[in-house]
């Protein structure tokens, strides 16, 4: 079964559709990446697909349940890292951690322990006891994307994880990414050509609210004619013709 097929997905407001008949499909084990211009409806694919905002028509199956009928299923086996962290800025690396574990049901004993892998498994042990607040911007992130992870998730949404980051702050957040990789379904959004291409697997190039080329990044660049991928990305997303 794949991890996520939507059919028609669309969103419109008032005015305007935000996105308009997504069709697209997403391998298990997949790290697929969403890219587009500012506007281009990469959150608000993100929103409908985790159950965020219901979509105006079309339907998506994430491990085969639907988020419009069966949203409860679907969030069980989602979790997303937001753009803006979700972490308790006065609380520690570790309650953190436990209070996510808390929150997913989890007992208090059972919380400790998996709070304590994850820190282990992420290089967060040494900071445990440090309020998230006092964190860079960087272990910020990598503490969000660890609590999202508490609930073991089949599939996890990444909003631009390594947004405003310094580059070394980002590098070792590629890493840790790239460790997720194969383990779960990963769908990230990002402005960062460099990091679309250094991750994906495959990318999904979104303009206006329509899908206008899925591929890798070399097939990408091949389309394009470019021999860069921001280069090919710009074409395209200039482009008048849907692929
Ligand atoms: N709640 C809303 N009400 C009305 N219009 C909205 C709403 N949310 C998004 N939009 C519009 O839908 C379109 C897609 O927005 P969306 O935030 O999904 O794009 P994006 O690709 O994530 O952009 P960015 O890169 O800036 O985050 C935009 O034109 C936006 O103005």
């Amino acid at each position: 079964m794949e991890a996520i097929v939507t059919r028609g997905l669309s969103k419109r407001y008032r005015d305007a559709a935000a996105v308009e008949g997504l069709d697209l499909t997403v391998h298990r084990g997949e790290l697929f990446a969403l890219l587009g211009v500012n506007g281009a409806g990469k959150t608000t694919t993100i929103r409908m697909l985790s159950c965020l905002t219901r979509p105006t028509a079309g339907d998506a199956l994430l491990g085969g349940k639907s988020v419009v009928s069966d949203s409860q299923a679907v969030k069980s086996i989602i979790a997303v890292s937001p753009q803006e962290t979700a972490i308790a800025p006065n609380l520690t690396v570790r309650e953190n951690l436990e209070l996510m574990g808390g929150i997913h049901g989890l007992s208090r004993a059972q919380a400790r322990e998996k709070a304590a892998a994850l820190a282990e498994r992420f290089g967060l042990d040494q900071i445990a006891g440090k309020r998230a607040k006092r964190l860079s911007g960087g272990w910020q992130r990598r503490l969000s994307i660890a609590m999202a992870l508490i609930s073991e998730p089949e599939i996890l949404f990444l909003d631009e994880p390594t947004l405003g980051l310094d580059v070394l702050a980002r590098s070792d957040l590629w890493e840790m990414i790239r460790a997720l990789r194969g383990k779960m379904t990963l769908i990230l959004t990002t402005h960062y050509m460099e990091e679309a291409e250094a991750l994906s697997d495959r990318i999904g190039i979104l303009k206006n609210g329509r899908l206008i080329f899925v591929g890798t990044a070399a097939q990408i660049k091949q389309k394009a004619g470019a021999e860069r991928f921001e280069d090919a990305f710009v074409k395209l997303v200039k482009g008048e013709t849907l692929q």
